[in-house]
């Protein structure tokens, strides 16, 4: 895992030199690299066979968050269908039959003895499962489409926005910047980071937690309620859908204190334990209970070297372009992207 990412940040990183001292915008860029690793680690292949997933995905998203919140009336769509519903069935179709050409390409190496397995990367696992002997067992194909476009969207938009958040914090917050480069250095000078090396790193993780308590890029935690709750003065009744909001809790300075909106690492210096005053539904940006974020491991470990080797490179500046407005597409995005300049750091490791 860690080669697969470290090759797809030097990759960006290639891209970079030359742009020294001139404006970059970091979404884009993080885009491409987080669409790049998910492919590499999760489907063994380049971003260019998922790049048509992703921008249909992407397109799917956006209808998606306009209608989350419209009523639906049952049996209507056999009826009559919006635009958007017309649109969102062809993109799942496309999405589908894409899905099912790599799935078909790895079952293919097999049959014509190229390799003998169907790997044990994410896909292989998943084609594994489809393939199972016990019937039981076996996933449908339904369920192995599913899971490719949850893994597709989960494991790159997020970590893709996280990223995006915490380069504009560093932008902004010069000190935290400098305290965090300082640790990345120290712990891998010049050189590529390491898993012993990235479980080191304090500050880092502060500034992720922090970054991720103000902008976790998930929006908040969808559930079904199956039978009628009481919440202290709440009741909620059976078979509706609810959205507890992140920012409700994140935001909260009954838990967070007056300083709630601003930007303070420190917070996390003593672990989210102590930060959250042992309240552990205080913070909880990877969701909470069996179904929350099967990929936080992996995406904290792929944020960290992110940033270790950018901080290794660069110093980040704010552009006076960047205009702060955050918006909700099922995860929270910067609307008019972030845009920093960088600038090579001169240091001797
Ligand atoms: C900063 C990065 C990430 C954040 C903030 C994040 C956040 C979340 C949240 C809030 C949930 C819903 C949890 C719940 O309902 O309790 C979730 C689910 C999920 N995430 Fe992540 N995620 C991140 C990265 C990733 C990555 C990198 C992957 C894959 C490699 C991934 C795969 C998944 C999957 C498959 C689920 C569905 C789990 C289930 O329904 O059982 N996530 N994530």
């Amino acid at each position: 895992m860690t080669p697969a990412i470290i090759a797809s940040v030097e990759t960006m990183l290639e891209k970079w030199k030359g742009q020294e001292g001139r404006e970059i915008e970091v979404l884009k860029e993080f885009r491409l690299l987080t669409s790049e690793v998910i492919s590499r680690t999760a489907f063994g292949s380049s971003y260019l066979e998922g790049e048509k997933i992703f921008a249909m995905l992407q397109k799917l998203t956006i209808i998606m968050s306009r209608n989350l919140f419209k009523t639906r009336i049952p049996l209507i769509s056999k009826l009559w269908k919006s635009a958007d519903l017309l649109e969102s069935e062809k993109l799942s179709k496309e999405i589908k039959d894409r899905v099912m050409k790599i799935v078909k390409k790895r079952e293919d190496e097999v049959v014509n003895g190229e390799v003998n397995s169907f790997g044990n990367d994410f896909l292989g696992l998943l084609v594994n499962a489809y393939h199972d002997s016990d019937e039981k067992n076996r996933f449908s194909l339904e369920d192995l489409l599913a899971e490719c476009k949850t893994f597709y969207f989960s494991g790159q938009e997020t970590v893709n926005s996280l990223l995006s958040w915490i380069v504009l914090h560093l932008a902004i917050h010069g000190d935290w910047q400098e305290n965090a480069r300082r640790e990345v250095i120290d712990i891998f000078g010049n050189q590529n980071p390491h898993l012993e090396g990235v479980a080191k790193l304090k500050i880092t993780t502060m500034i992720i937690n922090e970054t991720l308590r103000l902008y976790g890029p998930s929006n908040g935690l969808a559930r079904a309620v199956t039978r009628e709750v009481q919440l202290e003065k709440l009741l909620l009744p059976a078979n509706i859908n609810i959205l507890p909001l992140y920012i409700g809790v994140h935001r909260d300075p009954h838990f967070w204190g007056d300083d709630v909106h601003h930007f303070k690492p420190e917070r996390f210096a003593e672990g989210i334990a102590k930060a959250t005053n042992y309240t552990a539904a205080a913070f909880l940006p990877f969701g909470l209970g069996p179904r929350s974020c099967v990929g936080m491991t992996f995406g904290t470990i792929e944020t960290k070297i992110v940033l270790s080797m950018i901080l290794q490179r660069y110093t980040i500046t704010l552009s006076p372009a960047y205009i702060h407005s955050p918006i909700s597409i099922l995860s929270i995005r910067p609307q008019h992207e972030i845009q920093v300049i960088l600038e090579p750091v001169h240091h001797n490791a």
